[in-house]
């Protein structure tokens, strides 16, 4: 079985957001594998992480991050989805907040649940 990894996946709306929350984060995050839709991968990379970056959301990369929670390669899921947006690839946002749900894959949609979603499963040791 491969490492599993945290998924980290930002809507254009929400990147700012997702780069304070990762300078917030940069101590807990240093020694996870991190995957990442496309764009959201290079904002990972420019705060200092390495990450294994896939294809941009629209191109299918949620749907790639939704196919690694199906094959158990995914620890949890950080998903700041831009509730004010509009989406041309919604049915693979949809897919991915499913299969989660679906695979009991932890899943947080705003920096707050991220937070303490992260908190928790350093705590319980889930992360190393
Ligand atoms: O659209 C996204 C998630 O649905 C994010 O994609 P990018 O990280 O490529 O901007």
């Amino acid at each position: 079985m491969t490492n599993k990894k945290i998924a980290i996946i930002a809507h254009d709306g929400k990147k700012a957001e997702m780069v304070a929350f990762l300078k917030d984060h940069l101590t807990g995050l240093s020694n996870i594998e991190i995957v990442a839709t496309g764009t959201t991968g290079k904002f990972v990379r420019q705060a200092g992480l390495e990450v294994d970056a896939k294809l941009s959301g629209p191109l299918g990369g949620d749907a790639q991050i939704a196919a690694m929670v199906v094959e158990e390669q995914i620890k949890a899921v950080v998903f700041f989805r831009d509730p004010l947006g509009k989406h041309p690839h919604e049915p693979d946002v949809q897919m991915l907040i499913r299969l989660c749900d679906l695979h009991n894959v932890p899943l947080a949609t705003n920096p707050a649940a991220a937070h303490f979603m992260l908190k928790g499963m350093i705590e319980e040791g889930k992360l190393s």
